[in-house]
């Protein structure tokens, strides 16, 4: 059995996190229940930090809050010093809530509207990733309306196709982000926004997707960035100060999943940008990063009550637990794997193999696939790990659920951190037919 953490199994014999039993978190909490495991999420995001110190090399470790936001989460990412990566204006606003260093804000987005660029300028948020023409125009437009001084990186892909799913891929040519890298057109974005007194181009970013198991991608996306960097500072001089390297740091969901480890990731990048830039007069530029999975993912688990069961003779039996595609949609968008235990009984005997099933209406509602567990029934206690990243992010209210309290846990101290939602709170926007009527 495999524990992420702090899990172990306690003298109860009960699956224990953070040092608190979660028989006793989905006792007092209720289930499904979201648990994080804050003291992992510490040692990884100090574990990016030291990297970069050991190196030697000035940095931004920006916590991609895409993940998992929510108020106490970027208070904790405010307490171990990272930066944060928002990617809309409520994630800003979760940030601006949890009282955030604004200037170590980065703003990302390829359709952010003019309110969401209102909002980072009128609260003078550090950095705005431009993604496209578009925004450029826009954002300049603004700039010159408030005649307020922005600092800005410009998104490029530079046609790398990293090894994870198609749907997390983000730095191929034909890609909804950036301005692409080869073609020209960042080239054309930088010159651009070079010429605009309201803009200080602080440099380049790039990201090329989300569970990625190789350093290949990303030492390839490091030299064809600066192999174009080379030729602007040769052609007119341009010396980026800072360039962000992206997040999509691959993690372990199941035993086929091999990671390497995070510090990797940075002493490839950092070697490979060093390289590439021996014999230039370009100066070494802050490198930043932007992981979400590899900070929360294994941090998080997820606690379901078992309820029915369904045989299908000779085929697979079905077992059902309180929750599903509502609270975690990953299998169901990127046939995403899983594993799980019985929290209550986690040492007892394997006995049968089992598929976990939501309680969406459904087919793809399914959880895992054919998963070894002891004989269970209703009111067992499933814990499935590694559901902190995307998983309560990407939650949604399908079928009405109510989307699932998240708890932190850290020595032997339980702190619930959002609320469980209610049938009230799912009616609490909607509009009784009369009222529709009447303001027509
Ligand atoms: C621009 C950007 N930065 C950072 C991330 C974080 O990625 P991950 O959670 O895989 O580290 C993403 C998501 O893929 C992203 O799109
Ligand atoms: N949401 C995705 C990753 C996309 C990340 C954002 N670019 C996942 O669960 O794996």
């Amino acid at each position: 059995m495999h524990f992420y953490g702090t899990g172990k199994v306690n003298d109860a014999r009960h699956l224990e996190i953070g040092g608190v039993d979660t028989v006793q978190l989905a006792a007092e909490y209720g289930t499904p229940l979201y648990v994080y495991d804050i003291e992992l999420i510490r040692e990884r995001a100090r574990g990016f930090k030291q990297t970069f110190e050991n190196l030697g090399i000035s940095a931004q470790v920006a916590y991609a809050s895409k993940a998992f936001s929510s108020i106490a989460m970027i208070q904790l990412v405010k307490e171990e010093g990272l930066s944060l990566d928002v990617v809309s204006g409520g994630e800003l606003y979760t940030a601006l809530k949890a009282e955030f260093p604004v200037e170590r804000i980065h703003f990302h987005g390829n359709n952010k509207s003019e309110e969401e660029l209102m909002m980072a300028l009128e609260h003078n948020i550090g950095c705005i990733v431009v993604d496209n023409f578009s925004e450029l125009e826009l954002l300049e437009e603004l700039c010159v309306f408030k005649e307020q001084k922005v600092n800005i990186l410009l998104r490029v892909t530079p046609g790398i196709e990293a090894h994870t799913h198609d749907y997390i891929l983000t730095g191929q040519e034909d890609s909804k982000f950036g301005f692409d890298l080869l073609n020209g057109q960042a080239e054309q974005a930088l010159k651009q926004a070079l010429n605009c007194k309201w803009m200080n181009v602080q440099g380049l970013h790039c990201h090329i997707g989300s569970q990625i198991f190789q350093t290949t991608g990303f030492v390839l996306a490091a030299k064809k960035i600066i192999g174009q960097l080379k030729k602007w500072n040769e052609e007119f001089g341009y010396q980026p100060p800072v360039l962000n390297l992206g997040g999509g740091f691959g993690i372990r969901y199941t035993e086929e999943d091999t990671p390497i480890p995070a510090s990797q990731y940075v002493e490839e990048i950092v070697r490979e940008v060093q390289n590439e830039l021996q014999g230039t007069d370009i100066p070494m530029p802050e490198i930043w990063i932007e992981p979400g999975r590899s900070l929360v993912g294994d941090a998080g688990i997820t606690l379901y009550k078992v309820g029915s069961e369904k045989e299908v003779p000779q085929v697979r039996k079905y077992v059902a637990v309180d929750g599903g595609m509502s609270d975690n949609i990953r299998p169901a968008l990127y046939e995403a794997k899983y594993e799980a235990v019985l929290a209550n009984r986690p040492l007892d005997e394997v006995e049968e193999t089992v598929s976990i099933a939501g309680k969406c209406c459904e087919s793809g509602d399914m959880l895992i696939w054919d998963l070894p567990l002891p004989k269970s029934g209703r009111g067992d206690l499933l814990a499935v790990f590694c559901t902190g990243a995307y998983g309560y992010s990407m939650a949604n209210n399908y079928n009405r659920i109510p989307r699932p309290a998240v708890v932190f846990v850290e020595n032997g101290e339980a702190k619930q951190v959002i609320k469980r939602e209610t049938y009230e709170d799912l009616v609490r926007l909607d509009l009784e037919l009369k009222e529709i009527v009447k303001t027509k």
